[in-house]
């Protein structure tokens, strides 16, 4: 469904993506993971074509990005961005239509179809009820959730997720990274916190100074050794005694 396939990209004489290479099968979710710095968000910019690459192909439903027309990347992709904020004074239920966008033509007014959706996707992240509150009294967890809920109101066959549980209590990481799950929405996703990967992608993709390292199941690729190479932690592995999937435990830094 996505495929990115020999990926760079520079800036200011550096290589920040070199030769990156990976896949996300329809329907799958994949956690993208590295440490700060690694090429992550431009990694998803460039998926997103937000940032041209200097070499590689992104396809995405078999169609090179690069010569999309804009609106149809529009409507099979969605971004949601690491620091998504607007400086416009705009209600909760604005914000969400503006999901709707890609979807409008040269209509004008939202359309029930358009209403119907945003409503859905408000009541999805668990913030029915909030259509008319101004976006700038919400909370930064409350904003986080408002922009997936655009993002899932958008109906994309991508949902490309940057960091998505920023600002979100354990409830709310949980229930988040669920929602993208059972939404069957293939998701690219950026993720910091490791056991969230485990419990809940399908597969990861490690990056390390623009490289991919590793990639596979999270059992496959999140193993002591991996995270004392990539990420300079100590850590054990064991597996959860609910799921089965890795569970993380790490040691404090040597003294
Ligand atoms: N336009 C740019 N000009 C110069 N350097 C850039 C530019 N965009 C990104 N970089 C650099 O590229 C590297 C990768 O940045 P990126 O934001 O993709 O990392 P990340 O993996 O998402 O990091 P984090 O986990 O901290 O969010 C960083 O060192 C960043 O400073």
């Amino acid at each position: 469904m996505l495929a990115v396939t020999g990926v760079s990209w520079s800036a200011a004489a550096r290589r920040i993506l070199d030769d990156v290479t990976c896949v996300v099968p329809a329907g799958s979710l994949v956690g993208l993971l590295g440490p700060n710095g690694c090429g992550k968000t431009t990694l998803l910019r460039v998926v997103a074509r937000l940032a041209a690459p200097d070499a590689g192909l992104v396809t995405v439903g078999g169609d090179d990005v690069a010569t999309l027309p804009r609106v149809t990347l529009a409507r099979r992709a969605a971004l949601l961005a690491q620091h998504a904020d607007t400086d416009l004074d705009l209600t909760v239920g604005e914000v969400v239509l503006l999901g709707r966008t890609p979807h409008r033509g040269s209509r004008w007014s939202d359309s029930a179809a358009d209403r119907a959706a945003a409503a859905d996707a408000l009541a999805r992240v668990d913030l029915a009820g909030y259509a008319d509150r101004r976006w700038h009294t919400l909370s930064g967890g409350e904003r986080q959730r408002v922009q997936l809920a655009r993002a899932l109101a958008q109906q994309p066959l991508l949902l490309l997720l940057d960091e998505p549980t920023n600002h979100l209590d354990i409830g709310h990481q949980l229930h988040l990274l669920h929602l993208v799950r059972r939404s069957g929405v293939t998701t690219l996703a950026a993720l910091h916190d490791l056991n969230l990967a485990a419990m809940f992608c399908d597969a990861v993709v490690v990056l390390a100074a623009g490289r991919v390292v590793a990639a596979g199941t999270p059992a496959e690729v999140l193993t002591p050794g991996l995270l004392a190479d990539v990420y300079g932690v100590r850590a054990d592995v064991a597996a959860h005694p609910a799921t089965g999937r890795p569970a993380i435990t790490y040691h404090p830094p040597a003294p």
